[in-house]
């Protein structure tokens, strides 16, 4: 199982990076947060919860890809709302889904995006993008076409992509659910080594070892929120505790 490190030489957090204040999110009929409050200020944050607990929806709230229907969220000195324009710049984002994150057809080119968006002439930022896949192992993967790439590697080029546009804030929603063990690791102890403030979504809640905090959601609502050490286990025993009640409700029954 792969572990993030903690970031050995990074500066200390000290004023919160992002705020949510009496949030409230419908997303089709139901209502996801109905009054959600968060302060972060730690550099490494993970968010841990069931299937359709509010993970996903909590991220792309801090990106502003979802407003809050009532209440404000801040992210870096930006709202969400006002600012939108200028999030992009500032905080990155790692899709679940690869087909959610991926427009170009080339690694190169989907890479150097933010950047040129930002206003890095193409040259100059192609040639960062080459250099940081060669950094990241990928040397010569430039011109391959993302349509050609697995499942994996598709999500490391998302990972790269985030991460050209240099933000300061990186959001990660299940970001190595389809990356081999060796990827995995490698990245992971990469990503944990940079200056960059992270929250990230999984299930493999052995990548929070080294995390500062970590968040749990249950239906919409924050279930514990604390040290890893003290929450990966209460949820761990939570999800157990109800997977062993529906084991015995199904005991006898003929699997469908
Ligand atoms: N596009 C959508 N339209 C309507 N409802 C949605 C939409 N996306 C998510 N939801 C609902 O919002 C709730 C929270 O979903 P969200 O994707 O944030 O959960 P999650 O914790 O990230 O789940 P997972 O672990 O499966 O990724 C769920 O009840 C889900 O059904």
């Amino acid at each position: 199982m792969s572990e993030m490190p903690a970031a050995a030489d990074m500066r200390p957090a000290t004023a919160p990076f992002a705020r949510l204040a009496g949030v409230e999110v419908t997303r089709g009929a139901r209502t996801v947060f109905s009054n959600l409050n968060l302060t972060l200020t730690e550099r490494r944050i993970g968010l841990v919860g069931d299937n359709g607990s509010g993970k996903s929806t909590l991220l792309r709230l801090l990106n502003g890809l979802i407003l809050p229907d009532t209440g404000t969220v801040t992210v870096e000195g930006l709202d969400t709302r006002r600012d939108r324009r200028k999030l992009p710049a500032t905080v990155g984002f790692v899709f679940q889904n690869v087909d959610h994150q991926i427009i170009f057809p080339s690694v190169r080119e989907e890479i150097a995006f933010g950047p040129i968006q930002q206003g890095t002439p193409k040259a100059e930022a192609n040639a960062a993008a080459d250099r940081l896949l060669a950094r990241h192992g990928c040397a010569g993967w430039g011109d391959r076409a993302v349509s050609d790439l697995s499942e994996g590697q598709k999500q490391l080029v998302c990972i790269l992509s985030a991460l050209a546009a240099g933000p300061s804030v990186l959001l990660l929603d299940e970001p190595f659910s389809s990356l081999d063990l060796t990827t995995r690791l490698t990245l992971a102890s990469r990503l944990g080594a940079l200056d960059v403030t992270l929250v990230m979504a999984s299930h493999d809640v052995d990548l929070f070892a080294g995390f500062e905090r970590v968040i749990w959601l249950k239906g919409g609502e924050v279930a514990a929120d604390g040290a890893p050490a003290d929450i990966v286990p209460l949820y761990e025993a939570d999800a157990r505790a109800r997977a062993e009640l529906a084991i015995g409700r199904q005991a006898g029954r003929a699997f469908p």
